[in-house]
């Protein structure tokens, strides 16, 4: 049975050392809670008054006490003297905060006159209270009353809070009751203070600790805030979710708030009664807002809302009313099933990782570990078939800010003007201005940057124009030659910009055959030389083929080291998909390879993606895709440049001996529907030869002797296969991209950095913009992928004549043409891991269909910080903003999937911010399990369940046939969201 308790305002603990002050707020104010934890405070606090008492003799000496106009709540200012920890200070209160510091004659020479003085505004004041002539704390004297607030931890980490009691003395009794009635009248004005809550506890939480912490920890919050409480233990799973959703309405009305202490789970039942109340019509659940005070096992929620998974903190914020809207995810399964969450729900890795650890609970919070390790060497890979709508690209809703102090809305520009600065706090401090409950929110950038969270589309912050982007040649100007491959898999790369000219030029392989063949090559070793005329290679027929093939081989060893083309294996290719690849402009096996020498560009495309994160992180990945690109006969010394421009275009020029070849990458004005062709990349062949428009594409024009994307050389035919093409990698600086930046560099994901040669414009850092903020806003590299020669027609099958080509971005890039750089060294080239999943389609009703198989697919609905993801899982979502996101973990090797996953405890995750990864923003989802799927040892686990569970915010769905869908602003919680340091600054 669960066992309830109700303690009510008026349950007056009645303390001994508590005198209650004789105000007209005393009733409403009577202190409720753990007698416990206040006695022992209380004794503590009685032997450390009588240490000091042998030291201090002097009582407090008050002069004057100054009080201004003020209404019904008394004055609206006070001033007086007082004594704060033994030392004369000058009390002040406005409308907003009481501070003091200390006064001139007061503080001696050895006193720190900073630590004296303190700022506490009134909505971070859980209440005050006047203290009984018995000192109860080490400066208590008579006519003392306390400020119960908190103070925050340091700059370092400004979300984790210490609840804080200030001691002030003042002159006469009649003082403190003025005080402590203008300070607690104050805090009645706050109308988001909850007076009420219902409380359930879930003694089986983590580590069954969920007891103690609401005893100890969070009930004294309470008590000071002067909340009532109403405690029900949980007796069984689901329990909580029944209670709210069965509950009388006139009940429910009576509270403000439904706390969970426990773990994620709780609080997700909590959330799903209420909307379960909602779903039926019930407006009282419309205004209870949800706390979570952490207790459990990973207790994601509170990290995410508050940026620290403390009991203290989460209680406090609860305490003083702060207020958050948030989207949850409702994840409706074939068997009827529904569940809610706020966090994250996953299949695959997730899905199992949380089935198997619920058999060791007995473990309590490291049983995740433990299995997360057996997960990982279990290596599963699940087949399915999604759909999914993208989010649409929408500017960003000021009304919306995710968080008090996001620094995303910040570097977006969107900010609150708030009555403590240009920056949004609680709701409760304009509620206290006697304003409506939202600060004005004004959005301050004319730039037009965009809410992350809203915002999504390719090239959201592409800023003004860069002085390179007209700038053609410039110091990018001077580039070198190129190169071919003959070899299957191989391809060469250019670096385009300021590479030394005798430097050696790059060169990657990744080709990879359907079946994890490679295509790799095999040559001897002497460097190419820039200039050196190498001809596109036709299977083994060209005549320059084996010399080209050598030097490729060469450059390949040189730039990659003990990586050849065989590190693309860590990316099984996956043979649905892969033969997918290699069809579409395919020309058969190396029947069709470009003709070498010819010159002729078969295709180009490329589009720029970019992403950095909040906080000024810039990243980001550009693709450029040169689907069976002819090589040239590049004339020794021809020159090749490239640039991209910061309306959103690149531009890529390129010439070579008489002749010169232009390529141009053309970002859209209208939003990308970037997550459908990132799939698309996924999915797409390398030669794909649909011309069918897209919204980015890529034109190449050639003549005499093209070089395309001024850098891009491409593999040339190979035998049979299809596959994974190699790689040559343009650099571009971020912002639109600036002066085009060339470089080539492998295909190995794990390429050597050096290898990429950026130019020295794509390089000046005080070219770059602010940080982009989202995850797919602006190029930072441009990644040509060379159809690579990796056989099966990859070779490029001409699609044209030499000149212009003009292909949809998506088309010609492999599925595995990964995400070159991405800014912060994320990720080497391409993958080989092409064909994870077929192409994707995109119905009539917005619904893109895509099927592949997958290690990992998780469904993000707000950051979802933890301990094992501090930044959280996408550091960039946002609370509310009617958005998730789709994290699609392509099938990969053991290796691969550890980089994910340090990735994303590291980092976060943007979009391809690993070869394998792609992230997309959406608002629905459909997951239908197919069978098939790879797996070491059989399904370890749960050998009836050959598909993966579903792990729901830290709880288990079996049923892997599911509907996702956003609610937007689904509940409101008790949170402010996490503070930066700066943010936290501002509240000193
Ligand atoms: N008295 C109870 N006995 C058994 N299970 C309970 C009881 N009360 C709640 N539960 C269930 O326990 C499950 C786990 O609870 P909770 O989420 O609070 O802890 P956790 O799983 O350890 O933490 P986390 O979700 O953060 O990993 C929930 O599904 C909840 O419904």
């Amino acid at each position: 049975m669960p066992r309830l308790k109700r303690v009510d305002s008026d349950d007056s603990i009645g303390a001994p050392w508590i005198e209650a002050a004789p105000s007209s707020h005393q009733e409403c104010f009577s202190p409720g809670a753990s007698k416990a934890v206040l006695t022992r405070t209380g004794k503590a606090q009685e032997s450390r008054a009588a240490a000091i008492n042998r030291t201090e003799s002097s009582a407090s000496s008050c002069v004057g006490v100054q009080a201004c106009a003020g209404g019904e709540e008394g004055p609206a200012s006070l001033e007086a003297v007082m004594r704060f920890r033994g030392h004369r200070v000058k009390v002040k209160s406005t409308a907003t905060h009481v501070s003091w510091k200390a006064v001139n004659q007061a503080a001696g020479c050895c006193v720190d006159r900073r630590k004296l003085a303190r700022r506490v505004p009134f909505d971070e004041v859980l209440s005050a209270l006047a203290l009984n002539k018995q000192p109860v704390c080490c400066y208590a004297r008579d006519h003392s009353f306390v400020i119960y607030t908190f103070s925050r931890a340091g700059s370092a980490d400004p979300n984790t809070w210490r609840p804080e009691e200030y001691v002030l003395t003042a002159a006469s009794g009649e003082a403190v009751r003025e005080w402590v009635a203008l300070i607690n009248g104050r805090l009645q004005a706050l109308r988001d203070r909850p007076r009420n809550l219902l409380v359930y506890v879930n003694p089986f939480s983590g580590a069954r600790r969920a007891r103690h912490i609401w005893e100890r920890v969070a009930a004294p919050v309470f008590q000071r805030a002067r909340v009532a409480v109403t405690v029900v233990e949980t007796a069984k799973m689901d329990h909580a979710k029944e209670m709210v959703e069965l509950m009388k309405a006139e009940e429910l009305a009576g509270y403000q708030g439904v706390v969970a202490v426990g773990g994620d789970g709780l609080f997700q039942e909590v959330v799903a009664g209420l909307l379960a109340r909602r779903a039926r019509g019930d407006v009282t659940a419309h205004r209870i807002r949800v706390g979570h005070i952490p207790a459990g096992s990973t207790d994601a929620v509170a990290y995410t809302l508050h940026g620290a998974r403390c009991a203290a903190t989460a209680a406090m914020h609860i305490a003083l009313g702060d207020r958050l809207s948030l989207d949850a995810g409702r994840m409706a399964a074939a068997d009827g099933t529904v569940r809610h969450f706020v966090c994250q729900a996953g299949y695959g890795f997730m899905g199992d990782v949380m089935r198997f650890s619920e058999r060791l609970r007995f473990m309590g919070p490291v049983r995740y570990d433990v299995t997360g390790a057996l997960q990982l060497l279990r290596g599963a890979s699940y087949r399915v078939s999604l759909a999914y709508r993208e989010a649409t690209s929408t500017t960003a809703d000021v009304q919306q800010l995710c968080t008090s102090q996001c620094e995303v809305c910040r570097l977006a520009g969107i900010r609150m003007e708030g009555p403590h600065g240009a920056y949004h706090r609680s709701a409760t401090t304009s509620a206290l201005l006697g304003g409506s409950a939202a600060a004005t929110a004004v959005v301050v950038n004319s730039t037009g940057a965009t809410h992350v969270g809203a915002g999504g589309g390719l090239g959201t912050p592409l800023g003004g124009s860069s002085p390179h982007a007209t700038s053609p040649p410039g110091p990018l100007a001077a580039s070198h030659g190129i190169v071919t491959s003959a070899s299957a898999g191989a391809v060469l790369g250019t670096p385009l910009g300021s590479r030394n000219a005798s430097a050696p030029l790059p060169v990657s392989s990744a080709g990879a055959a359907p079946g994890g063949a490679s295509g790799a090559a095999t040559a001897d070793a002497t460097p190419l030389q820039p200039g050196t005329p190498v001809h596109g290679a036709h299977g083994a027929t060209a005549p320059a083929a084996s010399s080209s093939a050598a030097a490729a081989q060469a450059w390949q060893a040189q730039a990659l080291g003990m990586f050849t083309s065989a590190t693309a294996g860590w990316f099984t290719p996956y043979p649905h998909a892969g033969a997918a690849h290699g069809a579409p402009g395919s020309s058969g096996a190396g029947a069709a390879g470009p003709v070498a020498g010819s010159g002729s560009t078969h295709s180009m495309s490329g589009h720029g993606t970019g992403d950095a994160a909040a906080g000024g992180q810039a990243s980001g990945a550009g693709h450029g895709a040169a689907g069976g690109l002819a090589l040239t006969a590049a004339a020794p010394g021809a020159a090749l440049s490239g640039s991209l421009a910061t309306d959103g275009s690149g531009v890529g020029v390129g010439s070579s001996g008489g002749g010169q070849g232009h390529a141009l990458l053309r970002a859209p004005s209208a939003p990308l529907s970037w997550g459908h062709q990132h799939l698309q990349h996924l999915a797409a062949g390398p030669h794909s030869q649909d011309n069918s428009s897209g919204p980015l594409h890529a034109t190449a024009a050639t003549h005499a002797a093209p070089a395309p994307l001024a850098a891009a050389v491409p593999g040339t035919a190979g035998g049979g296969g299809a596959g994974g093409g190699g790689f040559v990698r343009a650099s571009f600086p971020r912002s639109g991209g600036g002066g085009g930046a060339g470089s080539a560099c492998g295909g190995s994901p794990r390429g050597p950095s050096s290898l990429t040669g950026f130019a020295a414009a794509a390089a000046a850092p005080e070219q770059l913009p602010p940080p982009s903020l989202s995850s797919n806003s602006v190029s930072v590299t441009a990644t040509a992928v060379a159809g690579g020669a990796g056989g099966g027609g990859t070779a490029g099958a001409p699609s044209g004549p030499a000149g212009a080509v003009s292909q949809p971005l998506h088309n010609g890039m492999p599925a595995s043409s990964g995400p070159a750089g991405n800014g912060d060294g994320g990720s080497g080239g391409g993958d080989g891991s092409g064909g994870l999943c077929t192409a994707p389609v995109t119905d009539a009703e917005g619904w893109t269909h895509v099927e592949g198989e997958f290690a990992s697919i998780m469904c993000v609905v707000t950051p979802c910080r933890s301990d094992k993801s501090k930044r959280g899982i996408i550091p960039n979502g946002h609370l509310s903003d009617g958005r998730m996101y789709l994290v699609l973990v392509s099938k990969c090797a053991h290796p691969n999937f550890l980089r994910f996953l340090i990735r994303l405890s590291a980092r976060g995750l943007v979009d391809r911010c690993l070869p394998h990864v792609r992230v997309v923003p959406i608002t629905a989802l459909r997951v239908s399990p197919l069978p098939g799927g790879h797996y070491l040892g059989g399904c370890l686990w749960d050998a009836a369940a050959p598909e993966s569970a579903w792990n729901v915010d830290g709880e288990l769905l079996h049923c892997a046939d599911v509907r996702v869908d956003v609610l937007r602003g689904a509940v409101e919680v008790f949170a402010r969201g996490p503070e930066t340091p700066a943010s936290a600054r501002q509240h000193r």
